[in-house]
């Protein structure tokens, strides 16, 4: 009795809450609309009264969470989570977020966006007074599987007093049928774009319809041409009354994107836009000018160095990683390693990410780990040993240290080629410095990498699948002032990989004989096919040719699947290509390559009518008296009509046989006279230095052919001629032959 009736309490109270938080919201300005420009760049220091109309006003001087307008419930876990003090883009995004208003949020990586977006979808849900009855009300996409996970944790911590049900979905689970049979019921899913749109496209009570808030992780990647697909086949399934969030560190301002969106006035929040940096101030960072072949003996060198630090190294392709990976494991530095990349499977991926947050290690990873991972113990480096593709790439993947308040260093790898990238983060507000190598201090490892591919001859095919993946990586990167795959020292690189010969390259040796005619090009350009340029892999070229696809491999697939008749089921990990995969629209299929369009079953024979036009099948029979009507009233003239239809056809069968082998025999006849021609001239010319004998076997071998060759009809009429006729005579017949044919 007592408990119903606390119960009761806490629900009118509840009520109280919501009606009091609803009526402040009402009491807001409207939006007065979108101009990114115009808006007056926040400091950091602000008080949120700063804002263009005044919103939230009465909260201007607000630092701490529990001085907002949010539920008691959103507090205490917030409380609980230990998270007290607003950051700058937190501060900035709750007035409007709050209102209902859509967002582009952009602030430096590990500024806390994720708490910008999950706590006004907590509040949203919570004034609508969403219940398990009303289903899907946020969507929250990230681009990784990872990320997905590590959001949905951040949602589960801070929403933990709520009654929301909330799911995470993401590819790479074989439990898609369970997730289907719960899926409707959810109301926030957190998500990768593959795996939603399965669900959108399979499960059959999954409906969106009264979504109230769609929420884009690290949306410039999610607008990206890779999950371009994938993306617009989910907006075209979503209600366009809606909240909408975009929060990113490298923010799009493309008017196309938020057009594709259907956002409404929406608030652009450049919290540090005015920033003296694009990159965390408490970063270190440092380039290194080293050239290829010495990339991993400072790689090695660095690791010896620093056998005591949290490193992330980033690696252009997977097949780096697994080489890089699996070679110094073996050669042994004294510290835990780990791999982290597209193609493995989810759960060793969750289990790798979680270790790495745990362990004081070293990961090799790809792109996959650049955006949005918060690994929980500090990060203390942040090594590129292969440049970024942009300086997008660049602020992400050095974002993975020196978060919220912590201190982090980074180290580019930089060729002498790739110098101009140097000028470009510069540009970009990238406080970073230059140094040369100093190679007296090198550990060289190439000595130990040959020793090491000839105990596991296994490692030389990686090796050699790292080797070209590298350079073809390169190779398609749209930056040519930065990379030029032509003036990389392939054979040394090839050797520092411990290589005893430098695998073909054969887009390379094109490429500078093309270089070599440019002053005459050819005519027309020759077509050529990727796969073969290069010797490799279709596996290894989609994996390059869509490398930030790694990001969510698998969803890749799945979405390939949806559009594509891709023939992995859909929940395994998929090959490019997260990435997949969103797949290019320019990039074919190898089986779709192959499909072959037949228009009629093979065998079906074509009849042609005395004018040579074609008829159609049993239009032959057309003249018969029967006609199909009739027939269809009359059960016996049916069985007439069949039977008179199958004896025609019958005939008909017959005489074509007949005929095509009348034909074929003509021909051999044709074909017999031309050799036998062509024979006997070369013998009178040939021949004539030639033993008697000799010549007489050859020519009676040849007779022997040409006369039981004509084995028409089964029968072996070559033995019967042979043995009336003589071999003289045999020629002599032929040449009359020949001769009557000329005339
Ligand atoms: N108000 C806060 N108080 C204390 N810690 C916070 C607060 N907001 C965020 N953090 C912490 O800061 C770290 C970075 O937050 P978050 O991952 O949201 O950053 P981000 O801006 O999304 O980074 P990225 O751009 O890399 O995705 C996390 O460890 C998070 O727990």
């Amino acid at each position: 009795m007592r408990n119903s009736k606390s119960a009761k309490k806490k629900r009118l109270e509840e009520i109280e809450e919501i009606e009091h938080l609803n009526s402040w919201i009402q009491s807001q300005k409207p939006n007065s609309g979108f101009n990114p420009m115009s808006l007056p760049p926040l400091p950091s220091n602000s008080p949120i009264g700063l804002l263009r109309d005044n919103t939230f006003s009465c909260y201007s001087g607000a630092t701490l969470f529990k001085q907002l307008p949010i539920s008691q419930k959103t507090k205490d876990g917030l409380r609980q989570c230990n998270y007290h003090e607003m950051t700058d883009i937190q501060r900035a995004t709750f007035p409007h977020a709050l209102c209902g208003r859509d967002i582009l949020g952009a602030a430096k990586t590990g500024s806390g966006k994720t708490l910008a977006f999950v706590i006004p979808v907590l509040e949203k849900l919570y004034r609508e007074r969403w219940g398990p009855e009303d289903g899907v009300g946020c969507i929250i996409i990230s681009p990784t599987r990872e990320l997905a996970g590590q959001l949905f944790d951040v949602l589960k911590s801070v929403g933990k007093h709520h009654n929301f049900s909330a799911g995470l979905l993401i590819g790479g689970r074989k439990d898609v049928d369970v997730e289907k049979q719960s899926v409707g019921e959810l109301n926030i899913l957190v998500c990768t774009p593959g795996r939603l749109l399965q669900h959108m496209d399979e499960t059959p009570n999954f409906d969106c319809s009264q979504l109230q808030v769609l929420v884009l992780d690290e949306a410039d990647r999610i607008l990206d041409v890779g999950f371009k697909k994938a993306l617009n086949a989910i907006l075209s399934q979503l209600p366009k009354r809606r909240q909408t969030f975009l929060f990113s560190a490298t923010q799009t301002k493309s008017v196309q994107d938020l057009a594709r969106l259907s956002l409404k006035d929406p608030e652009y929040l450049s919290v540090h836009e005015e920033s003296v940096t694009a990159t965390p101030t408490r970063l270190q960072q440092t380039a290194i000018i080293v050239s290829l072949d010495e990339k991993l003996d400072m790689l090695w060198s660095f690791i010896k160095a620093h056998i005591n630090s949290k490193i992330l190294v980033f690696l252009s392709s997977c097949k780096q990683v697994k080489f890089v990976f699996d070679a110094f494991k073996k050669l042994r530095p004294g510290i835990p390693l780990m791999c982290l990349h597209g193609r493995m499977k989810l759960e060793r991926r969750m289990g790798v990410y979680l270790k790495f947050c745990e362990y004081r290690s070293i990961l090799f990873c790809t792109d996959v780990a650049s955006r949005g991972l918060d690994f929980n113990k500090a990060v203390d480096w942040v090594v590129q040993v292969d440049c970024p593709e942009d300086v997008a790439s660049y602020i992400h993947r050095v974002g993975r240290t020196a978060r919220y308040h912590s201190g982090g260093r980074s180290v580019l790898f930089l060729m002498p080629s790739e110098i101009k990238m140097l000028e470009k983060l510069q540009a970009a507000k990238i406080p970073i410095q230059s140094i040369k190598a100093n190679t007296k201090r090198l550990q060289p490892v190439s000595g130990l990498l040959s020793a090491l591919l000839v105990k596991y001859p296994d490692m030389q095919y990686t090796a050699q699948r790292a080797f070209l993946t590298y350079l073809r990586s390169i190779h398609i990167q749209k930056d040519k002032e930065i990379f030029d795959v032509l003036k990389l020292p392939v054979d040394k690189f090839s050797a520092s990989m411990g290589l005893p010969l430098t695998p073909k390259i054969r887009f390379l040796n094109k490429k500078s004989k093309q270089k070599s005619v440019s002053e005459n090009p050819p005519l027309e350009p020759e077509m050529s096919d990727k796969e073969n340029e290069l010797g490799i892999s279709r596996e290894e070229l989609d994996d390059l040719e869509n490398p930030r696809e790694e990001l969510d491999i698998g969803d890749f697939k799945e979405v390939d699947r949806v559009f594509l008749p891709a023939g992995e089921t859909s929940n395994e990990e998929g090959k490019v290509g997260d990435i997949v995969d969103i797949i290019p629209e320019t990039r074919v299929l190898k089986k779709k390559k192959l499909k072959i369009n037949i228009h009629r079953p093979v065998g079906t024979r074509v009849v042609f009518d005395e004018e040579g036009n074609t008829l159609q099948p049993l239009a032959r029979i057309a003249d018969t008296n029967c006609t199909c009507d009739s027939l269809l009233l009359d059960q016996d003239k049916k069985e007439e009509y069949y039977k008179k239809m199958r004896e025609q056809l019958r005939h008909a069968d017959l005489e074509d046989k007949r005929l095509d082998r009348e034909r074929r025999r003509q021909k051999r006849i044709k074909d017999k006279m031309k050799w036998t021609k062509n024979n006997f001239e070369e013998e009178e010319e040939g021949e004539s230095g030639l033993e008697e004998e000799e010549a007489g076997n050859r020519r009676s071998k040849r007779s022997k052919i040409y006369f039981d060759s004509d084995n028409d009809d089964g029968e072996r009429k070559g033995d019967n001629v042979k043995a009336s006729i003589s071999l003289e005579e045999q020629e002599a017949l032929a040449l009359k032959l020949l001769s009557s044919m000329h005339q």
